[in-house]
């Protein structure tokens, strides 16, 4: 199998051992594992793998990668299947033998240590940007970029708007009306009341600069009982050790994974027509393009299609100006990534 590329239609087919090399006969497929158990992958540290069995906070065991994965990545949020020692005592260390197929992905962008866009998240809902509505003032680029992110990756993106105390947040949201996001607005002397009912029991992934306040957010949202799991996996509050994402379990059964050392997302893979999908009242207009249309409108792609769907009434001219926005921050350059932290 080629596995760059491909990772997201892994199954179990492949996990097979290879057939061997040149005339050795083909060796025995392995067992299919039939009493394998189903967990979610929650933390991730120097080769082994924290699990939620059946995404159970309470379930959580040690796992090593089965040696018939070969080298298929396994992420935070990955679903996998364990088996051996699935017991999850101090010593115990399970195998995982299947990845299942991933229903989203955020990656992060390749850096000077890595020269490879990876994904970081898999299977979270949402995407909450968070961004503060003052100190630090908000970044439309950052944001942007995580939105295209997360449109191509297949999350909900949603806006969550800080420190409502310092300023008001219409301004901000001006730029963001015609995307029709989901917006929740918080404050550090308030219950986030209305972002747990958003997160709800799914997977939240969660991203912003240093200082924007997602600390005081995870905080309120994860009660310190709930943040032992974190530390199974080696990190949770010691992160300044680890750049490693963590899910952390909500009290209503979510996880939220926050993205620390993560510096900005991989966009270089991103086709206009993975944002375009999002977009679906462009969507046909789309195929009228031609081929290699970038969907910018003139001067850049005069024959854009996407510019019928505003003039025959289906959509507004800021729709199409937003969205175009969206296309022009994956093509500018990222100079709004945050510093590590
Ligand atoms: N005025 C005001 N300050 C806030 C609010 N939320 C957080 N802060 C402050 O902003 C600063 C940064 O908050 P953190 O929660 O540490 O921010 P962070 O995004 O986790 O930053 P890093 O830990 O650097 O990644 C702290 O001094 C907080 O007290 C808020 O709603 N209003
Ligand atoms: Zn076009």
């Amino acid at each position: 199998m080629s596995r760059r590329g491909d990772w997201s239609r892994l199954d179990e087919t492949d996990v097979r051992v290879r057939p061997g090399r040149g005339t050795r006969p083909r060796s025995k497929r392995r067992p299919e594992h039939a009493d394998a158990l189903s967990a979610m992958v929650v933390g991730k540290d120097r080769g082994r793998w924290t699990c939620a069995v059946d995404g159970d906070k309470d379930r959580l065991l040690v796992a090593m990668r089965a040696r018939e994965l070969g080298r298929t990545p396994v992420v935070i949020g990955d679903r996998v299947d364990v088996v051996g020692d699935t017991s999850g005592g101090p010593d115990a260390l399970a195998r995982i033998v299947r990845v299942a197929e991933r229903t989203s992905v955020l990656r992060r962008t390749a850096d000077d240590t890595d020269p490879f866009e990876r994904v970081v998240v898999a299977n979270a809902a949402r995407l909450l940007i968070v961004c503060a509505l003052a100190d630090p003032p908000p970044r439309t680029g950052f944001i942007d970029r995580c939105l295209v992110a997360a449109f191509a990756g297949g999350l909900q993106p949603t806006l969550c708007l800080t420190k409502a105390d310092l300023a008001d947040p219409a301004e901000l949201l001006g730029k963001y009306a015609e995307l029709d996001l989901p917006v929740v607005i918080t404050r550090r002397d308030e219950e986030p009341a209305e972002l747990r009912a958003l997160i709800g029991d799914e997977v939240s992934a969660m991203v912003g600069h240093s200082g924007v306040g997602k600390s005081t957010l995870v905080n309120r949202l994860v009660p310190s009982a709930f943040r032992a799991v974190g530390v199974v996996s080696g990190v949770g509050k010691g992160r300044h050790t680890s750049t490693s994402a963590v899910a952390l379990p909500l009290p209503g059964g979510g996880w939220i994974v926050d993205t620390p050392g993560i510096r900005s997302f991989g966009l270089a893979h991103i086709e206009p027509n993975d944002i375009v999908s999002a977009f679906e009242e462009f969507v046909e207009a789309a195929e009228e393009c031609p081929s290699g249309c970038g969907h910018l409108g003139p001067p850049a792609d005069p024959d854009c299609a996407l510019d019928t769907v505003v003039a025959d009434g289906t959509a507004t001219p800021g729709r199409l100006a937003s969205l175009r926005r969206l296309l022009g921050s994956k093509a500018g350059v990222d100079d709004t990534a945050p510093a590590a932290d």
